[in-house]
């Protein structure tokens, strides 16, 4: 049984859009499946909850963005059921890393005829006092944070989205925050060891290389078990990391010399200070974090595995 969790308001109707072209395609007529709309932030979760209660001969397909598949995994309280995704939000990061590509048919055809699922470890995080949560792509704490957080309140972001320019909010965001950002200090616990960083810009981890609509944020990162890459961007002048986010698309931003990139298996993050952060694009603040790998793996499938090479 194939169950389908779709967002209708990710990429501005979008969703609608491609799960309308899936029910008119002739593998979807072929298959037994039962499908369920989003209606309020959050839902994705609890539907996923519900759905994990009886995980037998399920598949769950996303149609939504990087916010849909968060809420989905977290509301998973089994790996036994096989996930894909079929992107139609605005940044869709979560397709891009996974190495998900196609036509939604051509997805659809994918998961269903080809069967083959692939482990993905997504990430665990506690902040302050709150309950453990779970990131699917990254988590972000000081510069990025704080761009994510000044786009999502903007105006022109659903305009800029509708028209396919999602990424160009961020950049405006860039730009504005960049006004007025002063950068962290905090103490950073990575593995054990500790190390205090004055006048840090950012610390990011991350599942996949990609975040902010196509950003290679970490360019080498792999999807693998227990470890994850780390970005530091250390003390820099104002100008230089505009420079240096000019060059994220190439992925060529980690020649800076302000740039550390660093692997670790746990990290513990604190400030004295409140500090913004970001967990797949969704921003918040926060004092105290602690990060890790979940141990099992989830299985995803849907992956073309000659576009994923
Ligand atoms: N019916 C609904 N009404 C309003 N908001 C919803 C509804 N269903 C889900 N949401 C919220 O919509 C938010 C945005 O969804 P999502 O991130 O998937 O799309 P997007 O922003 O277009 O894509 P991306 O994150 O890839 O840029 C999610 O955080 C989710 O909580």
């Amino acid at each position: 049984m194939y169950l389908f969790i779709i967002n209708p308001k990710a990429g501005s109707g979008r969703a609608l859009k491609v799960f309308s072209d899936i029910q008119n395609s002739a593998v979807y007529r072929q298959i037994d499946s039962q499908y369920f709309f989003t209606e309020y932030e959050g839902h994705g979760e609890a539907i996923a909850r519900k759905i994990s209660a009886a995980p037998e001969e399920k598949t769950i397909i996303v149609i939504g963005g990087d916010g849909t598949i968060h809420e989905v995994m977290n509301g998973l309280t089994t790996t036994d059921i096989p996930l894909s995704f079929i992107p139609a939000g605005s940044g869709n990061d979560f397709a891009r890393g996974c190495g998900i590509k196609g036509k939604p048919e051509e997805i659809l055809r994918e998961i269903v005829e080809h069967r083959k699922t692939h482990p993905y470890w997504i990430g665990n995080y506690t902040v302050d006092h709150h309950a453990g949560r779970k990131f699917v792509n990254s988590i972000g704490f000081g510069f990025d944070a704080a761009i994510a957080h000044a786009a999502n309140q903007s105006s022109y972001r659903r305009f800029l989205n509708a028209v396919g320019l999602g990424t160009l909010s961020y950049v405006i965001a860039l730009i504005y925050v960049l006004m007025y950002y002063k950068p962290m200090s905090i103490e950073l616990e990575i593995d054990n060891e500790k190390r205090i960083l004055k006048d840090c810009w950012m610390v990011t981890i991350a599942n996949h290389p990609y975040y902010g609509g196509g950003m290679k944020i970490i360019p080498n990162a792999v999807i693998r078990p227990n470890v994850f890459p780390l970005l530091i961007i250390h003390s820099i002048s104002k100008w230089k990391v505009l420079a240096l986010f000019m060059t994220v698309f190439l992925g060529i931003h980690t020649r800076f010399k302000e740039v550390e990139i660093l692997e670790a298996t746990t990290v513990k993050l604190t400030s004295k200070t409140t500090i913004p952060f970001q967990t797949d694009g969704q921003a918040g603040t926060c004092r105290f974090t602690s990060i890790s790998k979940q141990k099992e793996a989830i299985h995803i499938t849907g992956i073309n595995e000659v576009w994923a090479k």
